[in-house]
């Protein structure tokens, strides 16, 4: 902004300076031009004259030229290298953040450009150029429905505006291509030839029109029995058609996003069987600080631990990871390599008992709870998601036929899982169970715990979980995977899974 501002500045007196010299200019020609011949007759007249044209036009030519962005840019690119700006890929996942909210939160397009969030108002509204840009970035993904939807925001915008903030024949080429895209070749064509009378000579939009038409045809002609299939005009070939929602996932997918909303609830009969209690859980060192522990689902157990972790600890947790978090990887399940996947957005870091004392005790506290050793369990894991960071259904512990996962560390699967809820999530943000129907929302200083595996070692896939989309605010949570060797005689093992 200071550049900018800096700049805006040298601008505007170099157009000051300018602007003298042509006023100056300006009122000698209109004396001159009154009488020629009687001004030039004027000895000091013919010599300010000369000299006009020869030192003064001089530097009003090298003011024309003079470059006063120069310093100003070179100052913002050593910014840059200081500085991170965002790139053309943080853009793109900011926008398609957007529409992840929007799809798991059923938001309305035209709410969301008014700013509005599940009926609160959270922000300044959306442009007609905001929403074409949101449009744009959709389109570029292969994402028509959302481009759909947003260019007709726009365009509905873009009516209202008295400031345009984008073009009419802009948001016309790209809604009329996704539409047919979508299958409605005739709102297409429509729309193109809106486009064509705001621009006749569009290349594009007399092309499509044409193809659009013969697609028409031949869909008419298939109706009278006949064969063939329209193909996509060549430059656009490359789009690929993403359909909404994809059907192989749908009744998880459904169900994830239902408990995201807040639509299910675990049924009433398995509801009425839970309890909590303030509980040592059988640990001598928890006799004289017993816990609050509320039961969310049976089998399998799944429990909140309440106030188990204190602010002192949260603040050293979070100071300590920011500077090391990296975004979250997970694991490839052929190669065993970590790579970073759409379906977990968040930044983590590992802290180790060694980091601080804070973090040695709340892993002791892990091992009080559970009953369980931290000798070979993972380092604290603490993830931060912002706006639209979620981690989609997943598994915790390693199936079979993931061979790589784990093996370096020697440790076997993770048998348990403590998950320690370090903010509250004003809006979205829950830990979903789609098979059981649990939802567990964050509470700043609860955690959950569960088993991920029986008795007898085999994963339990009723542990599948996901941790929804944030809405509004930033969600912090800790993970602490607990694995297999060495819970020998604290988890005995048995034959069969119960
Ligand atoms: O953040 C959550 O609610 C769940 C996180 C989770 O499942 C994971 O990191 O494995
Ligand atoms: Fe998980």
């Amino acid at each position: 902004m200071t550049e900018l501002e800096g700049y805006i500045a040298a601008q505007e007196e170099k157009l000051r300076v300018l602007k003298r010299h042509y006023s100056e200019y300006a009122k000698e020609h209109d004396e001159a031009s009154q009488d020629v011949q009687a001004y030039l007759s004027n000895p000091i007249n013919a010599y300010l004259l000369v000299k006009r044209l020869t030192t003064d036009w001089k530097s009003v030519e090298s003011q024309m030229v003079k470059d006063v962005g120069e310093g100003f840019i070179e100052n913002i690119t050593n910014y840059r290298s200081v500085l991170k700006f965002p790139t053309d890929e943080d853009l793109n996942g900011a926008a398609v953040a957007l529409m992840r909210l929007q799809d798991t939160y059923k938001l309305d397009t035209a709410s969301v450009a008014r700013g509005e969030l599940n009926g609160i108002q959270y922000s300044t509204e959306l442009s007609a150029g905001d929403c074409f840009e949101l449009g744009r970035q959709s389109y570029n993904n292969g994402d028509f429905y959302h481009t759909v939807l947003w260019m007709q925001e726009a365009l509905q915008r873009y009516e209202e505006e008295y400031n345009k903030t984008t073009t009419k024949s802009d948001i016309l080429e790209y809604l009329a291509f996704s539409t047919y895209m979508q299958g409605n070749v005739r709102t297409a064509l429509k729309l193109t030839d809106e486009l064509l009378q705001i621009v006749p000579t569009h290349q594009r939009a007399l092309g499509n029109r044409d193809y659009y038409l013969k697609d028409l045809e031949s869909r008419d002609d298939r109706k009278k029995g006949e064969d063939g299939y329209g193909s996509l005009p060549a430059d656009d070939a490359k789009v690929v058609m993403e359909k909404k929602p994809k059907t192989d996932d749908l009744p998880e997918r459904e169900l994830y996003e239902m408990l995201c909303r807040n639509e299910v609830t675990v049924p009433v009969d398995i509801q009425s069987q839970l309890k909590c209690r303030y509980t040592d859980l059988g640990s001598p060192f928890l006799k004289l600080a017993r816990v609050k522990e509320e039961e969310a689902y049976l089998k399998p157990r799944i429990v909140i631990f309440h106030d188990i972790i204190y602010d002192p600890e949260i603040e050293t947790i979070k100071r300590l990871a920011q500077p090391r978090f990296r975004r979250a990887t997970v694991q490839n399940s052929e190669t065993g390599e970590l790579e970073v996947a759409h379906y977990r957005i968040s930044k983590s870091a590992w802290l180790s008992d060694e980091d601080h004392k804070h973090i040695h005790s709340v892993n002791r506290r892990v091992e009080d709870l559970t009953g369980l050793t931290m000798e070979t369990a993972e380092q604290l894991q603490v993830v931060n998601y912002g706006i639209g960071g979620h981690y989609e259904p997943h598994y915790d512990f390693a199936r079979k036929e993931e061979h790589n996962a784990f093996k370096k560390l020697g440790t076997g699967n993770r048998i348990a899982t403590v998950l320690f809820y370090m903010s509250d999530v004003p809006q979205g943000g829950g830990t979903v169970f789609p098979s059981i129907k649990v939802a567990l929302w964050p509470k700043k200083g609860s955690a959950a715990f569960w088993y991920n595996l029986y008795k007898n070692g085999e994963g339990d896939f009723k542990t599948r979980h996901a941790a929804c989309p944030v809405l509004a605010g930033s969600k912090w949570v800790s993970n602490k995977w607990i694995h297999e060797v060495g819970q020998e005689f604290r988890r005995p093992c048995a034959l069969t899974n119960d």
